[in-house]
C-alpha cells in the first residue's frame, strides 16, 4: 500500500506538556507568558519571586511595572516618573519577534531576559540569572545599551524619536512588500500649538506634548509604534489593522485629548489634533506612504482641524 502522502500531525503529547510545565514550575529560570493584550497569563514561581507577584496576581506588563515601582520590589526602575519609564520601555517592547537584554532587580540580581513573540501577539519571556558574570563586562554592555536607547528615544516625551520611528516605518514597508502584512500609518499634529506656547509658556507647551504622547500611547496596542517626528508632530504605525480598524482607534483620540484635563499639575487644558491616516500599499516606499499620510493630515487642517482624514492612495 502506498504511504499516506499527507501524514497527520502527531497527537498532542500531554505527558510531555505536563513534564514541561512541571519543569518550568521547578526551574530557577524566570518564565512568564503575556497574552496579546500584554496581560500575564502564566508565571512560574521564579518569575513571581523575581517580580514580587503573589500566586493568582495577573497584571498587565504596565501594571506590573507600576506595582514594582510603588513597592520598591521586582524590576529595578531608576526613575521618579514611572509613566515616562513605561513610555520608553513600550517603544521597544513587542516590536520584533525576538529580543534579548539585561534587566536588573531591586534585590541586586541581574537577568538576561529573552522575549519571543508569536504572530498572534503572545509573548514568552525567559530569563536566567547572570549576576555572577564578570561585572566589568556587564558595566560596558549596560553603558552601550543606555547609549543605544538614548539614540532612539525622544528626550522630551520618551517615545521613539524621529530616527527610530522612521526605521520602524522602513521595516513595516519591507514587511508589507515581502509578506503582504497590512500596516496603517498615521501622522498626528496638535492644532494651534503655537497658541498654547504663547498663552501658557514654552515649559507648559512641553508638558502638553508629554501629556499628548501618554494619552495616545494609552489607546495603542503593544504592537503599535508611536514616535515624535519633531515639534508637535507624531507618527503612529498600526500593524495588522485595516484602514477601518485603524480609523476606529484614531477617532477615539480627539475626544480623549479634548476633554479638559490637568497637565503638569497646573491649569486644566483641552487641545485638539488633526490626523492623516493611510495604509501601506504593496508598491509603497516609506517616503510615498509618509507623504500620503502627511497630505491627509494637511487636508484635516484645511477642513477645520480636530478630525481624522483618510487617504486610500491610488
Ligand atoms: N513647547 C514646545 N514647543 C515647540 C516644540 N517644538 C516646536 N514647538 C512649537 O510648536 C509651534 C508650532 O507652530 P505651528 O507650526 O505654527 O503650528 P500650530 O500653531 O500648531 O498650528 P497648526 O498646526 O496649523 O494647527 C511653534 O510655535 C514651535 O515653536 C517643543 O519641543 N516644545
Amino acid at each position: 500500500m502506498a504511504p499516506d502522502p499527507t501524514p497527520s500531525a502527531p497527537p498532542p503529547d500531554t505527558e510531555a506538556h505536563a513534564a514541561l510545565l512541571a519543569l518550568h514550575h521547578a526551574s530557577p529560570l524566570v518564565v512568564g507568558l503575556f497574552d496579546p493584550a500584554d496581560r500575564l497569563r502564566y508565571a512560574n514561581p521564579a518569575f513571581r519571586q523575581a517580580y514580587d507577584l503573589a500566586e493568582g496576581e495577573a497584571p498587565t506588563w504596565a501594571e506590573l511595572m507600576r506595582l514594582n515601582h510603588r513597592r520598591g520590589k521586582g524590576a529595578a526602575i531608576r526613575s521618579d516618573d514611572i509613566e515616562r519609564w513605561i513610555a520608553t520601555a513600550l517603544s521597544r517592547r513587542g516590536k520584533v519577534p525576538h529580543r534579548a537584554f539585561e534587566a536588573d532587580l531591586c534585590d541586586g540580581r541581574w537577568l538576561w531576559m529573552q522575549e519571543h513573540l508569536d504572530a498572534a501577539g503572545w509573548m514568552l519571556c525567559v530569563a536566567c540569572d547572570i549576576t555572577q558574570l564578570r561585572s566589568e563586562e556587564r558595566l560596558l554592555r549596560q553603558a552601550r545599551d543606555v547609549a543605544q536607547r538614548a539614540a532612539l528615544t525622544d528626550p522630551l516625551t520618551h517615545v521613539s524619536n524621529r530616527l527610530h520611528i522612521l526605521q520602524l516605518l522602513d521595516a513595516a514597508v519591507a514587511k508589507a512588500r515581502s509578506e503582504a502584512a497590512p500596516c496603517c500609518l498615521a501622522i498626528l499634529d496638535l492644532d494651534h500649538f503655537k497658541g498654547i506656547n504663547d498663552r501658557h509658556g514654552h515649559p507648559f507647551g512641553d508638558a502638553v506634548l508629554v501629556d499628548f504622547a501618554r494619552r495616545v500611547q494609552a489607546l495603542l496596542r503593544r504592537s503599535d509604534c508611536l514616535g515624535r517626528l519633531g515639534g508637535e508632530e507624531f507618527m503612529v504605525l498600526l500593524p495588522e489593522l485595516t484602514l477601518d480598524g485603524a480609523r476606529e482607534v484614531l477617532e477615539r483620540l480627539p475626544a480623549h485629548v479634548a476633554e479638559p484635563h490637568r497637565v503638569a499639575e497646573r491649569q486644566e487644558v483641552c487641545y485638539t489634533l488633526s490626523a492623516g491616516l493611510t495604509m501601506l500599499l504593496p508598491g509603497d516606499s516609506a517616503h510615498s506612504a509618509y507623504q500620503r499620510a502627511d497630505r491627509a493630515m494637511y487636508e484635516a487642517k484645511r477642513r477645520g482641524r480636530n478630525q481624522v482624514r483618510v487617504s486610500r492612495g491610488g
